[in-house]
């Protein structure tokens, strides 16, 4: 049997679609939520598009004219993260060689996106408290007091609570940024949008290309329903643009997809790093691991900061 696309009809919420009832209660509240002032903290997994909600709650919010800023917290060393968010003066540390004005400056009257907040180093999130306090800050190498209207909205793939008992996460600052907790559903909590965004990507992606999937024969069908998709719509869209890559014609086959769809993942080999191969290596840990750096930097032994660096090196998005 082969599937068709039945010609879904999916809510759009800026590009965030689903059909999904429990997700359109979760978009209503989102809506509700932003027109207040409230710090929000969203939690789910990776790719269940938390940056997408976080970019319309500041547009549905009455700060919606103003800047929205995001940063990532697991990316960023901590000296780049403190610079970024509040700026520094030439001179504050070596390799500043001009003044710099952080986000919270930048995105006064705004909304600032921290995702991955849990990984905040310490001393940031002491001085993150103070802005959300006392609304100032003080930049880098500066004596000078600042002062911001800033909207907080943070993402975490992880319990914050957990991060706290760990002694990884201040408790009072827990508080004041999850005073409304959102909890993103993984995508097959979705029900029809798994289908549904199937075919948005292959409509996305057979604009875009010459080839024209029309129908899944049904083994490749089974198995994006009964895959888990730990990576959520964002791995949906990476595997239907490697299937939509791979195979010819207008059927898309179980002989498309990727090894994971099929159930045969790379065995866990032993690594080795070298530098002929370190930007391949890393590639394909971010691709194993969907993105999560964290992982990929424990994996290689390396810490996220130097991860980081090497991403940068390689020209690795
Ligand atoms: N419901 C949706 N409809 C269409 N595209 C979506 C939807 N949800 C997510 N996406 C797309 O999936 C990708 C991942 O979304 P997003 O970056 O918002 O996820 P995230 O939860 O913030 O991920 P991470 O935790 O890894 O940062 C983006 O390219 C986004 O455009």
């Amino acid at each position: 049997m082969m599937h068709t696309n039945p010609g879904y009809q999916p809510h759009s919420y800026q590009g965030l679609l689903t059909v999904s009832k429990r997700m359109q209660q979760f978009m209503a509240k989102v809506e509700k939520v932003a027109r207040t002032n409230a710090s929000v903290l969203l939690r789910g997994e990776t790719g269940t598009g938390k940056e997408m909600v976080a970019r319309y709650i500041h547009r549905c919010s009455p700060r919606g004219v103003g800047a929205f800023s995001a940063v990532n917290c697991a990316a960023l060393s901590g000296e780049l993260m403190a610079s970024e968010l509040f700026g520094h003066k030439k001179g504050a540390f070596t390799g500043a060689t001009h003044d710099r004005r952080g986000l919270l400056e930048l995105t006064n009257g705004g909304s600032l996106f921290l995702d991955e907040i849990a990984e905040m180093p310490l001393d940031i999130q002491a001085r993150l408290l103070r802005v959300l306090q006392d609304r100032c800050f003080t930049p880098l190498g500066s004596s000078q007091l600042m002062t911001t209207d800033i909207r907080l909205i943070s993402a975490t793939h992880q319990s914050l609570r957990k991060r706290v008992a760990e002694g990884a996460f201040r408790e009072d600052l827990m508080y004041r940024v999850r005073v409304i907790p959102m909890f993103l559903p993984k995508l097959v909590e979705r029900g029809e949008d798994l289908s549904m965004l199937i075919w948005h990507f292959i409509d996305r992606f057979n604009a875009i290309s010459e080839r024209r999937i029309e129908s899944i024969d049904s083994k490749a069908w089974n198995a994006l329903m009964s895959y888990e998709w730990p990576g959520n719509v964002r791995e949906l869209s990476n595997v239907i643009e490697y299937c939509h890559a791979i195979g010819d014609g207008s059927v898309l086959l179980f002989d498309d997809l990727n090894p994971d769809l099929k159930g045969e993942g790379p065995a866990d080999e032993q690594l080795y790093f070298d530098d002929e191969n370190e930007r391949d290596q890393i590639l394909e840990l971010l691709r194993r691991y969907r993105g999560r750096k964290l992982e990929v930097a424990q994996k290689l032994g390396i810490s996220r900061a130097t991860l980081w660096r090497k991403l940068k090196l390689y020209g690795i998005d």
